[in-house]
């Protein structure tokens, strides 16, 4: 079968093409040139590219009884440019990794941003619930010792300033997100490692999937440096990301399974304070 876009055909012979390269080893990026080499134009080898891999993930997914993968909000672009836009703010690169996909953002927000943002929550504050998915409901838990609070999406101009600056940097809207979540670590205090999508095997979770689908990424922003303990942990891959006032980590998660190495929790904080506003980006609207 083949298939018209703008100027060529995408044919099965190049569909295998691309599966074969992709399953030795090849980079997407690697594939394209190829392609380009060969006289495909660009517009027709993306597409033929993002198709097919989207076609093969998910037959291969299908096939091994896992979920499928979805399309994930993502902050990097192709040009692998060391500083990003975020409308209103140039936002740095620091570090980034594919599996898990996690991408260390600098100065994402100014000093003067992180501050309103404490004083803002501050009187707000009430010890963490997590949503508990047997009932759907949310409870008081062990495995997360820090105080919290959420703001509505756009609740009052700061919010807003913000959610528009990661959907510019994510290109992801803002419709998607849930309303920011502030939390506070004492000495003490941690978030033990989670998964911050709601798995599908807990009675609870259709019930959650109706507003918004699944989560698909997670912004944690850091409001303030502690001085001692803190880090944001990967343990999957033994990867620590300093919490620093201004930056954030964003990862994502393209399937509800382990299988995307997103497992992550707040370490100990040892001395002073930790806060962190974390945004929780959906799958769909979030309304
Ligand atoms: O505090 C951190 O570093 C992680 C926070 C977190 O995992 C969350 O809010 O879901
Ligand atoms: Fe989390």
């Amino acid at each position: 079968m083949t298939q018209t876009t703008g100027r060529q055909h995408i044919t099965d012979d190049l569909r295998q093409w691309i599966v074969a390269q992709a399953t030795a080893g090849h980079a997407p990026d690697v594939v394209l040139q190829s392609m380009l080499k060969s006289g495909w134009d660009e517009e027709t080898a993306a597409q033929a590219l993002e198709e097919t891999l989207r076609g093969y993930l998910s037959e291969h997914a299908r096939a091994n009884g896992l979920p499928e993968p979805k399309v994930v909000p993502e902050p990097m672009t192709l040009d692998a440019a060391p500083e990003l836009d975020g409308g209103d703010r140039r936002v740095q690169v620091l570090a980034s990794m594919l599996h898990p996909r996690v991408v260390v953002l600098g100065g994402l927000l100014s000093g003067e941003e992180c501050d309103e943002l404490v004083e803002l929550a501050r009187a707000r504050l009430v010890r963490s619930e997590t949503v508990q998915l047997d009932t759907g409901g949310s409870e008081v838990n062990e495995a997360r010792t820090s105080d919290g609070m959420f703001f509505g999406r756009g609740e009052n101009a700061l919010c807003a300033r913000i959610e528009a600056r990661i959907a510019a940097l994510m290109q992801w809207p803002v419709e998607n997100g849930e309303g920011l979540q502030v939390l506070r670590y004492r000495p003490g205090a941690q978030y033990k490692p989670h998964y911050d999508y709601f798995d599908p095997a807990q009675p609870g979770t259709p019930g959650i999937l109706k507003r918004g689908g699944q989560r698909v990424g997670t912004l944690v922003m850091y409001l303030n440096t502690p001085q001692r303990g803190g880090a944001t942990t990967f343990p999957d891959v033994k990867l620590d990301v300093a919490p620093i006032k201004g930056n954030a980590v964003f990862f994502s998660y393209d399937r509800p399974h382990p299988m995307t190495r997103s497992l992550h929790g707040g370490a100990p904080v040892v001395e002073g304070e930790k806060w962190v506003a974390t945004k929780w980006l959906r799958e769909g609207r979030f309304e």
